[in-house]
């Protein structure tokens, strides 16, 4: 099967810090990928220069089959930043009809997706509320919405699940695997162990470096490990300190 997400041989140093050492990754079509790993390894610096935001400093990125950065792959990418990109003075709805207008939605078309997105994480009722008067919580699900909007083939999400309580995590999660059903491709950076087993490819991140990947299952029997933590913590080289 042919990557949708290919990354090859990729680096990067914010002046003479290198904090990604030559990352090798695929993602296939539909598959949820999860980039796993603690503060600081490198996921966000990682999925922005995959959604084009920024650049590597060696290596090279292509995302369905082009080149990035490339204008015309990033329309076709949904991406939520794992700090709101959100406006706080203006209702949910106005800012879903902001969003909606960048990604060339008007009409009923905008109208229709608006509705969409906000009934999948459960803002539907709070659309009128000015964003400032928002949880956390419901931040992060507009901020998800926002990134449904364009129904992109692509969905880059940092840690999305961060603030959101355990039944709506689960809900988000139930949506993510239709997304992934009905043709996305997602890429989902998480530190949170058992939000790792959800997904159908994981890659461990830590400083800098993808020390493994594989399914869930497959980590954890290569390693002899009851769980992805485990798993995790052997890679990590905790195993030979011992
Ligand atoms: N613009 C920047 N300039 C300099 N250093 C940066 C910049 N962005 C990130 N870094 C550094 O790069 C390293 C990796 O950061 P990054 O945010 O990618 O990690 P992360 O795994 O996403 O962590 P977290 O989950 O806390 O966001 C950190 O040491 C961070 O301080």
């Amino acid at each position: 099967m042919e990557p949708v997400i290919k990354v090859t041989n990729v680096s990067k140093d914010y002046q003479s810090h290198q904090v990604l050492k030559n990352i090798d990754l695929t993602v296939n079509n539909n598959e949820i990928y999860g980039l796993l790993g603690p503060s600081g390894a490198g996921k966000t610096t990682l999925v922005k220069m995959i959604a084009g935001i920024e650049t590597p400093t060696n290596g090279s990125i292509s995302v369905l089959h082009s080149s990035m950065p490339s204008l015309n792959i990033m329309s076709q990418i949904g991406f939520m930043a794992q700090s709101d990109a959100l406006y706080g003075e203006l209702s949910g709805r106005e800012n879903l009809e902001f969003f909606s207008a960048i990604y060339g939605l008007k009409g009923q078309k905008q109208k229709e997706r608006i509705h969409q997105v906000s009934e999948l994480v459960n803002l539907s009722k709070f659309l009128q509320k000015p964003v400032n008067q928002y949880s956390g919580g419901m931040k992060r699900r507009l901020s998800l919405a926002a990134a449904l909007l364009h129904e992109p083939k692509i969905l880059i999400l940092d840690e999305p699940t961060v603030g959101i309580d355990p039944v709506l995590r689960q809900s988000i999660w139930d949506e993510l695997y239709k997304l992934s059903k009905s043709g996305t491709t997602i890429l989902v950076t998480t530190h949170v162990m058992d939000e790792a087993e959800k997904c159908g490819q994981l890659g461990m991140l830590r400083d800098g470096k993808l020390i493994a990947s594989g399914t869930p299952q497959e980590l954890k029997n290569v390693t002899s490990s009851a769980s992805i933590e485990d798993a995790f913590l052997y890679y990590g080289g905790v195993q030979h300190e011992n």
